[in-house]
């Protein structure tokens, strides 16, 4: 069958925007759901277990159940997204990839046509289980986009900063990571996009980028100045194309990390002080945080960097806007969340993990630079943590796996990142097993989908409200999920949480918690896969 462009717009109905809604797909039959023409209203019970310990040592187990009630904005708004970092590699392709799709595109390449998709989206491209068939007792699965009222990335309208004033078309071409034969179906579209001017501290990336620095906004440190800049930036964007709402993604280079230093960042009345007397601690990936909380479009951080500052995070809580990070999870990383996960929830005893890996795109220049990679180093490394703490079967307090992350600038392959990966475990009876993987990951064609689904759950969570269920509860109002959103750590190396709360990096129990909130909002059951259905008869 000849390839042709998957918009997963499959299904009749929608909301004009051409995304179909979970109404046209499916519809919760129970007296916990209400569909009116604004929302979609669910009392949910929460089931979790609460554990004591006794004086004895044991362990006292206790069901526990809070319930809450869930409302889901139904109307899907028209959304744009604005990128910091639009010139760059990731920047470039999302864009270019985002036209294709929305226009059905089809090119030639060496192995024949290619045809627009979003492979590597989790919301476009994977499934969730709804249920089971009541005839057949098989799965039924829709597609993850349509559990929600969700934007459709076709609709989105992109825009952004970049320090470099390149046209988003000649970006592409610098970035040389799509086919000739594509470029020549968006050239003309993509020529006509130019990043606004943006802030650059020389201190916070690699001297190598300096060259490219030639869009600025005045200015070398931080300031008011660019924090309201970067505001009416986003108000004009916001009015010249009639958007409901500005979803606000860093995807710009890697900084180093900021101090915290008392007094400067460690609250948000100082680090707004500290921006006003332009301290040179302040990063301009702060900045744009700042003033995407003051103008309250949700920010998500695509890089490394400690962007959020125990400040930003203060004012983010305090203003009620939406924050997110670090670090899109892209190849080598999202492997190792998945494996480090499989190894030791089988009882291998993983003992140690080399990282290396090798590319040649501007990422990795501005890598080259010691002060960029610890950034990196430092994500890198620290998504095993919480499934090596969670075994005290193999692991000691404190134990934990060797783990060694390399990166090197290599031109030569380009965009074309080598991951390279050694897994050393003990097994049974003192044998060992070696895992050993060479991963080509490509990387901004691995990163774009993530800067996709990033924007469409942040986008969904501005829509989903929750307040406690019961009669002390009659007059509560429906209040956000927290501002640091931890529900896109499926996307992140290093998730961003609520100050005091846990972060989880196995991959698996990332995307379950993803699912099964939204599965939440339609009050659906959590999917627990065990299917006695099949087992008990
Ligand atoms: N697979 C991936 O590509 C991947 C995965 C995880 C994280 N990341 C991170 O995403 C970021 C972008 O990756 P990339 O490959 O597109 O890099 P890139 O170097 O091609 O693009 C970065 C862009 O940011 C611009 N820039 C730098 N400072 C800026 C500022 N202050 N304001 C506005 N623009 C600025 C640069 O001019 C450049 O165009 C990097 O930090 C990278 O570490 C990428
Ligand atoms: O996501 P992942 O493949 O583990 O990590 C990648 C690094 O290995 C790579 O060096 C860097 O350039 C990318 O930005 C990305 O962070």
């Amino acid at each position: 069958m000849a390839p042709h462009a998957e918009d997963g717009r499959g299904f009749a109905g929608g909301n004009g925007t051409g995304a179909s809604t979970a109404t046209d797909l499916f519809v919760v039959n129970s007296p916990n759901v209400e569909y009116t023409d604004n929302h979609i209203k669910s009392k949910y019970t929460y089931r979790t277990t609460s554990v004591t310990q006794g004086s004895d040592g044991k362990y006292v187990a206790t069901p526990k159940e809070t319930i809450y009630d869930f409302q889901v904005d139904r109307k899907v708004p028209k959304v744009g997204v604005m990128l910091v970092g639009w010139g760059g590699n990731n920047g470039s392709t999302v864009t270019a990839g985002i036209i294709a799709n929305r226009r059905g595109l089809v090119w030639e390449t060496r192995e024949g046509k290619r045809a627009a998709n979003y492979y590597g989206s989790v919301i476009m491209g994977s499934t969730v289980k709804l249920g089971t068939d009541t005839k057949t007792g098989k799965d039924i699965n829709i597609p993850f986009q349509n559990l929600l009222p969700m934007v459709h990335p076709n609709d989105l309208v992109i825009g952004g900063w970049d320090i470099s004033g390149m046209s988003i078309a000649d970006a592409m071409d610098r970035a040389a990571v799509l086919e000739p034969t594509l470029k020549d179906l968006v050239r003309k579209e993509m020529a006509s996009m130019k990043p606004l001017p943006s802030i650059y501290y020389p201190d916070f990336i690699a001297a190598n980028q300096e060259e490219r620095a030639d869009n600025l906004i005045p200015g070398t440190k931080a300031c008011m100045a660019h924090v309201e800049q970067i505001r009416k930036d986003i108000r004009e964007f916001k009015a010249a194309n009639g958007l409901d709402k500005v979803i606000v993604q860093w995807t710009a280079n890697t900084e180093r990390f900021a101090d915290i230093i008392e007094g400067i960042n460690d609250t948000a009345d100082n680090l707004l002080k500290a921006i006003e007397s332009g301290h040179e601690e302040v990063s301009p990936s702060t900045v744009f945080a700042v003033a995407c909380i003051l103008e309250n479009a949700p920010f998500i951080n695509g890089s490394p960097q400690n962007t959020f500052v125990p400040g930003a995070i203060q004012l983010a809580e305090k203003h009620g806007s939406f924050i997110g990070g670090d670090d899109f999870k892209s190849g080598q990383t999202k492997m190792k969340s998945a494996l480090v996960d499989f190894l030791i929830s089988a009882g291998i005893k993983l003992t140690s993990i080399a990282s290396y890996n090798h590319l040649g795109n501007n990422d990795g220049m501005n890598l080259s630079s010691q002060r960029q990679f610890r950034s990196k180093e430092i994500s890198k490394s620290n998504v095993v943590d919480d499934m090596v703490a969670a075994n005290t079967v193999l692991y000691k307090e404190g134990e934990h796996p060797d783990h060694t992350v390399v990166i090197k600038y290599m031109p030569a392959v380009g965009d074309n990142k080598r991951a390279l990966d050694e897994y050393y475990a003990e097994i049974f009876m003192g044998g060992h097993q070696t895992i050993s993987i060479f991963n080509v990951c490509e990387d901004s064609l691995l990163a774009s989908p993530l800067i996709i689904d990033l924007v469409l759950v942040t986008e969904m969570m501005t829509r989903i409200q929750w307040k406690a269920h019961g009669a002390d509860a009659a007059d509560a109002k429906y209040s956000g999920f927290h501002s640091v959103l931890s529900v896109l750590s499926f996307m992140l190396k290093a998730p961003l949480t609520p100050p005091g709360t846990p972060v989880i990096n196995a991959l698996a129990k990332q995307r379950a918690a993803l699912t099964n909130i939204f599965r939440a909002c339609v009050g659906l059951e959590p999917e627990n896969d065990m299917t006695l259905e099949h087992k008990l008869f």
